[in-house]
């Protein structure tokens, strides 16, 4: 398996190195804190019950002590023993019921503060940065944060819980042993020592596990989602795809179970070794009970008191350990958690800076530079662009000639490396990131396809604002979806997945006009349209750009596109080639200079005027 590498990572195993017991203490605080605020109604009324437990607990060991004093005793009789016997069936109930109560508490209590976890890990997932969210060490983390770090905190208040409710009993159990013989109480503590000492190295062990076996989690599930993702499975059939992918995935799947069944191993053994000294060690304590016995020390009945009290004790102590040792092993993926939650908020704030201006008459681009995480080819080298308010602008150029990633630029989902895009002379870069993206809209290449009703996948143009039919029916309008849309079967509100009840799918071409009426509804001043044409028929193609500019309504539109009949109708046009602007102008201007932009005109018009595919 190969090791993450990220600092953050590495950060966070230096600090399970130097974990201690002070470092148990401020885990058992945190996860106080967390149970507590989740839920404070049942963690009181679990730590009542808690408290009632152990009261009963103590009860059981003292009726034991009557009923063998009574029953010892040289003139037995029923009404001697009737009420120790009364008092150890009361206490044996409390103990039960208030056990049966507490698991259900639990339940309850883990799920709130699963609950409370998973907003703030998916509320992190969807606001962090694009180029944060993108990078591996930021998946890996994601990846092990939902996988383990989301189940740790049922883990923990389970552990905390269970760990209350156990130290409760050994305070209890604790007096009441130090009552029949000062000397039992050190014996049963020794005992516990071998397992605190155990619980610590496996908590370690576990955590190294799953930080080393993310990333091959990771590609494994990528695997699982290709052969059941909806989208993959006509091209996984087409392909054949299914036994090669199985393959894979089985592949990595053998050597995850290779390393798990080599730590499995290693903590089977070291549990075996925690269990056999806290054995020996419980074992010592019931023989220095016979001992004492048999030094006239301890009565029979006061023995027979403290081999219940041993007993039970015995299990607190293992309980206690138990649940300590849940905290501690969590505690280090909670870390894990709380690195992840902090990550996301290392990137500039999105709030941070002043307002952008409600529109603009000039937005212009200098010298922009960017490369995408782990790539050494910028996407972008010195992109100068200018748009002015109300034109129609379209960028082309070769695939991979950086048009989308100028256009996630100018939405302000990435920042530029170099360079500066301004609004009216004002960079960017000092406008909070949210208002800026407010006053942009953005119809993607692979624009999502959400599986609710259509006046949904409009509206979450503009999700802020209160739903508003007629404005959602005037995008699908301009969009041209509304005709198709109007004879759903349940017409605006028809979901747009079969996999809902009364839903339905789009054809490829419907599914893009829908994007774009959600792209038009937004109504912002700047609105950027990567190919927003590549799946519309001719006809549908044409009316969509002569229409355009009514649909736009002054708004400045950029639009990607590569097929120049589209784009000959823009007001100017900029030619990218790796990362640059090789040519700018209008139509004519471009086609009379004769250069990159009349090459690829003239090799599609001939396509299409001959018949036959460019050479
Ligand atoms: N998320 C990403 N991470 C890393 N590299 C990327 C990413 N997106 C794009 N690239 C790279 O950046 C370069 C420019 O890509 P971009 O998507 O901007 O091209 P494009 O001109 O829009 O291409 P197309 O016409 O194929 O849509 C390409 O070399 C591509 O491999």
């Amino acid at each position: 398996m190969t090791a993450t590498t990220d600092p953050l990572t590495l950060w966070a195993e230096a600090r399970s190195e130097q974990r201690s017991l002070r470092q148990l203490g401020r885990l058992v605080r945190s996860s106080t804190a967390l149970v507590r605020s989740a839920a404070p109604r049942l963690y009181v009324t679990q730590l009542v019950l808690q408290v009632a437990a152990a009261g009963a607990l103590a009860g059981q060991v003292f009726a034991v002590r009557s009923l063998l004093t009574g029953m010892l005793a040289e003139d037995t009789s029923m009404s001697r023993v009737a009420a120790p016997v009364a008092a150890l069936v009361t206490a044996t109930a409390v103990v039960a019921v208030s056990g049966s109560v507490q698991g259900q508490l639990r339940r309850l209590v883990g799920e709130a503060v699963s609950r409370s976890m998973w907003q703030r890990v998916l509320g992190v997932a969807s606001r962090v940065d694009l180029r944060t969210f993108e990078s591996p060490a930021f998946q890996d983390r994601l990846m092990r944060v939902q996988a383990s770090a989301l189940s740790r905190p049922y883990q923990v208040t389970q552990g905390l819980l269970a760990a209350m409710g156990a130290l409760a009993a050994c305070v209890v159990l604790g007096i009441t042993l130090i009552t029949i013989s000062p000397w039992l109480l050190p014996l049963v503590a020794a005992a516990g020592i071998p397992m605190t000492l155990v619980s610590r190295s496996e908590s370690r062990r576990e955590f190294a596990f799953a930080v080393r076996s993310t990333p091959l989690v990771r590609l494994r599930g990528y695997f699982a989602l290709l052969l059941s993702g909806r989208d993959e499975a006509k091209e996984v059939r087409a392909f054949n795809l299914g036994p090669w992918l199985r393959g894979r995935f089985d592949g990595l799947y053998e050597d995850y179970l290779v390393h798990l069944r080599r730590h499995a191993l290693r903590l089977g053994l070291l549990g075996l070794l925690g269990q056999t000294t806290s054995a020996l060690a419980l074992g010592s304590a019931l023989i220095a009970i016979v001992w004492m016995v048999d030094g006239g020390m301890l009565t029979v009945a006061a023995a027979g008191a403290g081999i219940v009290a041993v007993r039970f004790l015995s299990t607190q102590v293992q309980g206690l350990f138990g649940g300590l040792r849940s905290i501690f092993e969590s505690g280090l993926f909670l870390d894990d958690l709380d690195i992840f939650l902090r990550h996301a908020q290392t990137p500039a704030g999105e709030e941070d800076g002043s307002t952008a201006p409600v529109t603009f008459s000039r937005i212009e681009t200098s010298g922009l530079t960017f490369s995408y995480p782990g790539t050494t080819t910028p996407a972008l080298a010195g992109v100068d662009i200018t748009l002015r308010a109300g034109e129609v602008v379209a960028l082309v150029g070769e695939n991979g000639s950086g048009k989308t990633t100028l256009a996630k630029l100018l939405a302000g989902l990435y920042r530029p490396d170099e360079g500066r895009i301004s609004w009216d002379g004002q960079d960017i870069a000092d406008l909070s990131a949210s208002s800026l993206r407010d006053r942009v809209t953005v119809l993607f290449q692979d624009f999502v396809r959400y599986a609710l009703s259509a006046s949904d996948n409009i509206r979450v143009g503009r999700i802020t604002e209160p739903l508003d039919p007629a404005r959602t029916a005037a995008a699908a309008e301009a969009s041209g979806a509304l005709g198709f849309l109007e004879r759903l079967p349940d017409r605006m509100e028809t979901p747009l997945s079969p996999i809902f009840e009364g839903g339905v799918d789009l054809s490829g071409g419907q599914w893009q006009r829908v994007a774009l009426a959600r792209a038009l509804y937004r109504d912002a001043p700047l609105v950027i349209l990567d190919e927003p044409s590549a799946a519309l028929d001719p006809r549908a193609e044409h009316e969509l750009f002569a229409a355009l500019r009514s649909s736009l309504q002054g708004r400045t539109a950029l639009f990607i596109s590569h097929r120049f009949s589209t784009v000959r109708g823009a007001d100017r046009i900029y030619v990218l080639d790796a990362g640059r602007v090789v040519e700018e102008g209008d139509h004519d201007a471009l086609i009379a200079r004769g250069g990159r932009y009349a090459e690829l005109f003239h090799l599609q018009s001939e396509a299409y005027v001959t018949g036959q595919a460019p050479r």
